[in-house]
C-alpha cells in the first residue's frame, strides 16, 4: 500500500509547535527561570533557535562567551537528551556539577565514574523515558562500538535531540590542539542522520590578521572548514561573533624599572585577593622556578609544562579549575589544556620575545 503523506493539518501543528519551541520569548523564559541571566548573550540565540529547528551550527565565540548555553538550552527546551562530547574529565565534571546545583539532569561517562554509577547511568539510558538531558562523554567513548551501538538505541527511540562537540578545533590537524580521537567522530552522522549536530570552538580568527601575518590567518579557516566537512555538517549556518574583549586588560611593567620582578609579582599578586591567575612563562624551568618562588612567598601556586606527566598536568588543572590552587605558571601547554583565545596568546608570547617586559593581563567578570 502506498504510504499517505501527512494531513496538511497535521503539517501545520507540526510547524506551529516548532514555531513556539523556538520562540525567542520561551527561550528566555528557560534562561531565566534555570539560569537567572535577564537575556541571551552574543549569537546564543541564533545557535540555539538553529539547533532546536534541526539545523546544523558552527559556532565561534571567545572563551567565556556562553557556548555552554547553546546546547544547554536546548536540553531544556525540547525532549530527548542532548550528547555533549568534551575532551576534559574535569570540565565535564565542572559543567555537570554546576547543572546538577540547578536541578537540571546532567550526568557524564569517564574512566573516573565507579561501576555503580555508570550502571546507574546505562540503566536511565535504557529506560523508557531517561531522566538524563544532557549526558557528557569524551571523544574516545564515542569511538567504542559498545558506545556508538547504545547511542543508536537511543537515536532509534528517538530520544536523541542534539549533538554538541565542544573545542570542535580538535578535530582538525591543522589546528593548534589536534586530538586524533576528534577524528572518529566524523562516524555521528552516518549513524545518527537526523540529529543536527552543533560544534563549538573559540579558535580565533587573530587580529594580528591586520599586521599581514597571512601565514597565521590561513590554518584557520583549513580548520574551519576541516570541522565542517569532518562532521559532515550539512548547510550549517556559521556564527562568529566578535573577538573583542571589552573585560580585558593589560598591564605592562618593565622588568629593568623594576628593582626585584619577583617581590612585584608576588605583591601584584596578593593585592589581587581571591583569583584565579595563570602567569605564563616561555620556558619550562622558569615554571618551575617562579612557581617555587611564589609559593615561598606564601601563593599558593603549582607549574604546568609539557614536561610534567599525564597524571601531575590533569592533578594541577583539577586543583586550578577547583580554586585548591590559585596560580598556575606555565608555558603554553596549559593553553592546549585549557583554551583560551590562542591570539591573545600569540600576541602575549610575542610580546614577551620582543622586550623584556613582563605583562600581566587580567579578567573582569562582566
Ligand atoms: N546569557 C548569559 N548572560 C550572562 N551570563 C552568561 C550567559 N550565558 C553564559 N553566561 C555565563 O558566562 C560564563 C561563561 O560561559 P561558558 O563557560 O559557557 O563559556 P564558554 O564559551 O563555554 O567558555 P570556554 O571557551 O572556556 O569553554 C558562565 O559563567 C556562564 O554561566
Amino acid at each position: 500500500m502506498e504510504k499517505k503523506s501527512p494531513l496538511p493539518l497535521n503539517n501545520a501543528i507540526a510547524n506551529k509547535k516548532k514555531e513556539q519551541l523556538c520562540s525567542k520569548e520561551s527561550l528566555v523564559k528557560i534562561l531565566r527561570w534555570h539560569f537567572r541571566y535577564p537575556d541571551f548573550r552574543g549569537m546564543q540565540l541564533e545557535a540555539i533557535q538553529a539547533v532546536l529547528s534541526g539545523r546544523d551550527c558552527f559556532c565561534l565565540m571567545p572563551t567565556g562567551g556562553g557556548k555552554s548555553m547553546c546546547y544547554q538550552i536546548p536540553a531544556l527546551a525540547k525532549t530527548g537528551i542532548v550528547l555533549v562530547v568534551c575532551p576534559l574529565i574535569a570540565l565535564m565534571e565542572n559543567q555537570v556539577m554546576a547543572l546538577k546545583e540547578k536541578g537540571i539532569a546532567a550526568e557524564f561517562l569517564s574512566s573516573t565514574k565507579t561501576a555503580d554509577a555508570k550502571n546507574k547511568i546505562h540503566e536511565d539510558l535504557d529506560s523508557g523515558k531517561p531522566s538524563i538531558r544532557l549526558l557528557y562523554v569524551t571523544p574516545e567513548l564515542i569511538a567504542t562500538p559498545g558506545f556508538m551501538s547504545k547511542l543508536k538505541k537511543i537515536y532509534s527511540r528517538g530520544l536523541l535531540s542534539l549533538i554538541a562537540i565542544d573545542e570542535a578545533h580538535c578535530i582538525s590537524s591543522w589546528g593548534h590542539d589536534f586530538r586524533p580521537s576528534y577524528r572518529k567522530l566524523s562516524t555521528l552522522r552516518s549513524h545518527l542522520p537526523d540529529v543536527p549536530i552543533l560544534a563549538l570552538t573559540a579558535t580565533a580568527v587573530p587580529n594580528i590578521f591586520e599586521a599581514g601575518m597571512l601565514f597565521y590567518i590561513l590554518p584557520f579557516f583549513r580548520v574551519q572548514k576541516d570541522v565542517v566537512d569532518s562532521l559532515q555538517m550539512q548547510n550549517a549556518l556559521m556564527l562568529k561573533t566578535s573577538f573583542n574583549r571589552p573585560n580585558i586588560y593589560y598591564e605592562v611593567r618593565y622588568k629593568d624599572l623594576l628593582e626585584d620582578a619577583y617581590a612585584d609579582l608576588s605583591d601584584t599578586l596578593k593585592s589581587m585577593g581571591d583569583v584565579c591567575v595563570i602567569i605564563y612563562c616561555l620556558e619550562r624551568s622558569m615554571c618551575d622556578d617562579l612557581s617555587a618562588h611564589l609559593s615561598q612567598s606564601g601563593i599558593s601556586c603549582a607549574a604546568y609544562h609539557a614536561g610534567l606527566n599525564n597524571k601531575m598536568r590533569t592533578s594541577v588543572l583539577d586543583d586550578w579549575i577547583s580554586s585548591k590552587t590559585k596560580v598556575v605558571v606555565a608555558t603554553v601547554a596549559f593553553g592546549y589544556v585549557f583554551p583560551f583565545n590562542f591570539c591573545i596568546f600569540l600576541q602575549f608570547m610575542l610580546a614577551l620575545l620582543v622586550v623584556d617586559i613582563y605583562c600581566i593581563l587580567y579578567l573582569k567578570m562582566l
